[in-house]
C-alpha cells in the first residue's frame, strides 16, 4: 500500500471515530431535547394551575402579576432552550457527514505539534477537554487560509501566536466518506476550487468556508476599519465573502451582537432570496435586507407616485439621445452629488426664515385650519428654536385647534343626522357610556340630552380620527411643494433640470433621483429615525449608489460600522463614476481598501473574453478553469431566425445545465423574447417584482442579473449595446456566466466588442 493510501485510511478512520463520536453527543442532546419539550408541554398545559389568580385588593393583583411573570419566564426559558439544543443538533448531524475540510499540523514556538482540525463548527470530545473539530472562525483557524506550510502566525485576543506549520491538507468528506484529499503547499490548493467551481449553478448562493482564499480572508476577518471598501471585479466573491463576513461577526461576537444588529442593502429582492441560505447553512440567523428602494418608498409615503431605479434604467436605455433624454441623465447627475446635497443644506436652513409650506387640513371639503394659518403659526414661534422643534410644537398647536373645531362639529346638524344611521352596535357602546355614567352621577342626569351628545361624539370622532392620526404624522407639512420650490431657486444653469422636475413633481410623481434628496429634506426637517441598533452595515453592489444616498446612509446608521462592496466596472447608472473609492470624500480618512482581481465564477476563456470589453480590464486575472470558448452567432436573417437559433441553443444547453439564461437588454426586450420562447422551450420570465427564481430556463434583463450566476448565458442581441455608456452593462450581463457563453446578433454587432477578442464565430 502506497505511504498515501496509507494516510487516507488512518484519516478515514479518524472521520469514523468522530462520526461515532458525534452520534453520541446527538444522541445525549436528544435526550436533553425530549426533556425540555416534555417540560414545556406540561408547563403550557397547566400554566394556569400554577398562577394565583385573586384580583380583588391592589396586594392580590400584584401577588397575580408576579406569579404569571414567573410562569412566563419559566416558559420561555424552556422554549429557548429548546431552540438551542435542536440548533445544536442540526449543525451535529451536518458535521456528522462532512466534520472537517482542512487539516493544519503547527508548531508554536517552544510547545509540541498540534494537528487542527477545521469544520462549520467546533466540536468537542466527550470530556470536553479537546477540540476535535475547530469552527472556521476560531482564531487558530485563520492559519489554514492565510499559509501555506511554513513559518506562519495568527492574532488571538491576547496576542500573536507564531511557530512553523509543518502540514496542511484539504479534504472533500461526503456522507462520512472521504472522496478527495490533497496536501497543498500554495494558500488553498486548486484542486478543491475546481472541484467547487466546476459544480452547476443553484438557485441559491453557496457557502465558501472550505475554499475561502487569502485576500478574501483579510475582508471576512476584518475587525478594526470603520468602514472596509472592497473593489472587487466580477465573481471575485465579494457577496460570498461579505456573508462569510457576517457569520464571522457573530461567531466572534455572539455575547454582544445578533443578527438584529447587522442590515444587508442589496440590489433587488431576487438577490435578496437568492443569498438568503447562505447564512442559516452556517448555522446563523439572517441578518435583516432590504433594498433601498424599499426603504425610500416606505419613507416617501402617499401622496407621490415613485418612479423606481429599474423604471429609471429601462428609460435610459430605450431613450435615443434627445433633449429630453440630456436633460435627465443631467438631473440624475445633479441630484447625485454632495454639491447638491450642499444647495439642499443651504435651502433647509433659509426654510427657517421663510418658505415652510402646509397643506390645509379639511372636512368634507370644508377647510377646518388652512395651509397659511398653520404658516403664520409656524413662524411665529422663535426662530432660535430648531425647525424640527418647531415643528412638534406646531404639531401640538395644530392638534389642539382641531380639537376646539372637534366640539364645536359636534352641534351640526349633519352630525344630527347620520347619527341617525349609525350602527347597533354604535348604540349599544353610547348605552353602555350612559349606564356608567349615570351611575356616578345620580341626581342631575339628563338621559336624552347626554345619550344625544355621546351619539354626536361618535359620528365626529370616526370622521376626526383619520385626520388627528394624519397631524400625528406630519401629513399637513407639503414637503412636495416644499421640495419644488427649491427648483425655483436653483438659478440658470439648470433652468432644464428645474423645469423637468417641477413638471413630474406637479403630476404627482416622483422621479428616483428626487426620491434621496426628497427624504433627506423631510429627515431633516422632521428627524430622521435613526436606526442605532444597527452596528454593521452592509451595502453590496456600492458602485450603484450616489455619494448622497451613501452620506445619508451613514446618517442613517450613526453607529454602524460600514461595508460597501462593489465593482465600478458594473456601475450601470447615469450617475456611476470611475471612483474608485466608492466613500464620497467627506467620509474618507476612516476607510480601508482591498481589491479583488481574481475572477472565480468563470472559466478561463469566459473572462479573458469578458475582460477585453473593458478598455482597462488587464488587471482581472482568471481562474485557471478550462471551459468552451464563448461563441457569437450572427444571422443577417431577421428576428425569426436569430430565435429560431436561440431555441436550438436552449435545447442543447438545458440538457447539460441546470440554470440557462437567456439575458436581454431591457425589460421591455424581455417581454418580447419570452412571449416568443414560451412555447417552444419551458421558460420563465424574471421582472423586477420577482422575488426568487428557480434553476431551469429563464429570460432576464440585463440589470436585474446583477450579482447572480447561471451555467450557460444567452446574450440576445448584441447590437442593442452600442453606447459607450452601455459597455459596463454588456460586462455585468457577460460576467453572469460561470461555463457557458452564447451571444447573438441580428448581424450588425456591437460596436464595444472588438474585432480581436477571442470567441468563436458562427454565421
Ligand atoms: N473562495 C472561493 N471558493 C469557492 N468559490 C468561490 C470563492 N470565491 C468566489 N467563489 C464563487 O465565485 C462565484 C462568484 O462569487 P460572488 O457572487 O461572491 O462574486 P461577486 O464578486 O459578488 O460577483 P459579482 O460582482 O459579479 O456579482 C460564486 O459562485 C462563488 O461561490
Amino acid at each position: 500500500m502506497s505511504e498515501e493510501q496509507l494516510e487516507k485510511n488512518i484519516e478515514q478512520g479518524r472521520v469514523q471515530d468522530i462520526a461515532q463520536e458525534i452520534q453520541i453527543t446527538i444522541d445525549k442532546l436528544s435526550q436533553q431535547a425530549d426533556k425540555v419539550s416534555s417540560d414545556a408541554h406540561e408547563i403550557r398545559k397547566t400554566f394556569w394551575n400554577d398562577v394565583t389568580v385573586n384580583i380583588d385588593e391592589p396586594d392580590d393583583f400584584e401577588e397575580t402579576f408576579w406569579s404569571i411573570r414567573q410562569q412566563v419566564e419559566l416558559l420561555s426559558e424552556r422554549e429557548r432552550s429548546e431552540k438551542q439544543l435542536d440548533k445544536q443538533i442540526r449543525t451535529l448531524f451536518r458535521l456528522k457527514g462532512s466534520p472537517y475540510f482542512g487539516r493544519v499540523d503547527f508548531t508554536e514556538e517552544g510547545e509540541v505539534s498540534e494537528t487542527i482540525y477545521i469544520g462549520i463548527a467546533s466540536f468537542m470530545d466527550r470530556n470536553e477537554e479537546n477540540f476535535l473539530i475547530y469552527d472556521w472562525r476560531a482564531p487558530i483557524s485563520s492559519l489554514y487560509y492565510d499559509y501555506p506550510p511554513g513559518p506562519a502566525k495568527y492574532e488571538t485576543p491576547s496576542g500573536m501566536i507564531e511557530g512553523e506549520m509543518t502540514l496542511k491538507r484539504q479534504f472533500i468528506i461526503r456522507n462520512g466518506t472521504i472522496e478527495g484529499m490533497f496536501d497543498t503547499g500554495v494558500t488553498i490548493g486548486d484542486e478543491l476550487l475546481q472541484e467547487v467551481l466546476g459544480k452547476n449553478a443553484d438557485a441559491q448562493m453557496k457557502t465558501i468556508v472550505a475554499t475561502i482564499q487569502k485576500e478574501q480572508n483579510q475582508i471576512i476577518r476584518n475587525e478594526k476599519s470603520k468602514y472596509l471598501i472592497v473593489q472587487g471585479v466580477a465573481g471575485s466573491g465579494k457577496t460570498s465573502a461579505a456573508l462569510q463576513r457576517v457569520a464571522y461577526l457573530l461567531y466572534r461576537h455572539r455575547r454582544t451582537l445578533s443578527s438584529k444588529n447587522i442590515m444587508l442593502f442589496s440590489p433587488n429582492p431576487l438577490f435578496n432570496s437568492y443569498v438568503s441560505t447562505v447564512l442559516p447553512e452556517l448555522g446563523e440567523e439572517n441578518m435583516a435586507q432590504t433594498t433601498f428602494l424599499e426603504y425610500l418608498s416606505n419613507r416617501i409615503g402617499r401622496g407621490l407616485e415613485l418612479e423606481d431605479s429599474f423604471t429609471q434604467l429601462e428609460y435610459l436605455l430605450n431613450s435615443q439621445e434627445t433633449e429630453e433624454y440630456k436633460t435627465r441623465v443631467d438631473s440624475i447627475r445633479l441630484k447625485s452629488s454632495i454639491d447638491f446635497k450642499k444647495i439642499l443644506d443651504q435651502y433647509i436652513k433659509a426654510l427657517s426664515e421663510d418658505g415652510l409650506e402646509f397643506k390645509s387640513i379639511k372636512l368634507k371639503n370644508e377647510i377646518l385650519l388652512s395651509g397659511e394659518a398653520i404658516k403664520e403659526q409656524f413662524y411665529s414661534f422663535d426662530r432660535d428654536i430648531s425647525i424640527r422643534n418647531r415643528i412638534e410644537d406646531l404639531k401640538e398647536w395644530v392638534v389642539k385647534e382641531l380639537r376646539k373645531k372637534k366640539k364645536l362639529e359636534r352641534r351640526k346638524d349633519w352630525v344630527k343626522e347620520e347619527a341617525q344611521f349609525l350602527d347597533k352596535e354604535d348604540f349599544l357602546e353610547a348605552f353602555q357610556k350612559l349606564e356608567a355614567k349615570r351611575k356616578d352621577d345620580k341626581e342631575s342626569f339628563d338621559d336624552f340630552g347626554y345619550e344625544e351628545k355621546l351619539l354626536a361624539e361618535i359620528v365626529v370622532s370616526r370622521y376626526y380620527k383619520p385626520i388627528m392620526n394624519q397631524v400625528k404624522r406630519l401629513a399637513f407639512i407639503d414637503y412636495p411643494t416644499i421640495y419644488k420650490n427649491l427648483y425655483h431657486t436653483l438659478g440658470d444653469k439648470w433652468v432644464k433640470v428645474s423645469e423637468y422636475t417641477i413638471r413630474s413633481l406637479e403630476k404627482e410623481e416622483i422621479s428616483y433621483e428626487d426620491a434621496t434628496p426628497f427624504v433627506y429634506l423631510k429627515d431633516r426637517l422632521e428627524g430622521a429615525i435613526t436606526r442605532s441598533s444597527i452596528r454593521h452595515l452592509f451595502i453590496d453592489e456600492a458602485q450603484d449608489y450616489t455619494p448622497f444616498q451613501i452620506t445619508y446612509l451613514q446618517e442613517l446608521f450613526p453607529y454602524s460600522k460600514m461595508t460597501l462592496l462593489g465593482d465600478i466596472n458594473q456601475g450601470i447608472y447615469s450617475h456611476s463614476n470611475d471612483a474608485e473609492s466608492f466613500l464620497p470624500e467627506e467620509m474618507q480618512g476612516d476607510e480601508e481598501r482591498i481589491i479583488l482581481t481574481r475572477s472565480y465564477r468563470s472559466t478561463k476563456p469566459i473572462v479573458e473574453f469578458t475582460r477585453s470589453i473593458l478598455k482597462d480590464g488587464d488587471m482581472i486575472e482568471p481562474f485557471n478553469r478550462e471551459g468552451q470558448m464563448p461563441t457569437m452567432t450572427m444571422v443577417s436573417s431577421g428576428r425569426e431566425t436569430l430565435l429560431r437559433k436561440i431555441v436550438e441553443t436552449i435545447k442543447e444547453q438545458s440538457s447539460t445545465y441546470q440554470t440557462v439564461a437567456i439575458i436581454c437588454k431591457t425589460a421591455k426586450e424581455s417581454a418580447e423574447v419570452y412571449a416568443h420562447l414560451k412555447s417552444e422551450v419551458p421558460v420563465r420570465l424574471i421582472e423586477k417584482g420577482t422575488i426568487s427564481f428557480e434553476t431551469g430556463i429563464l429570460v432576464i434583463p440585463s440589470y436585474l442579473a446583477k450579482g447572480i450566476e447561471f451555467d450557460s448565458v444567452l446574450l440576445y442581441n448584441v447590437d442593442m449595446y452600442q453606447r459607450e455608456s452601455e459597455r459596463r452593462l454588456l460586462y455585468t450581463a457577460c460576467t453572469r456566466a460561470m461555463h457557458e457563453l452564447h451571444l447573438f446578433s441580428m448581424g450588425e454587432g456591437s460596436a464595444l466588442l472588438m474585432e480581436s477578442m477571442d470567441y468563436i464565430e458562427v454565421r
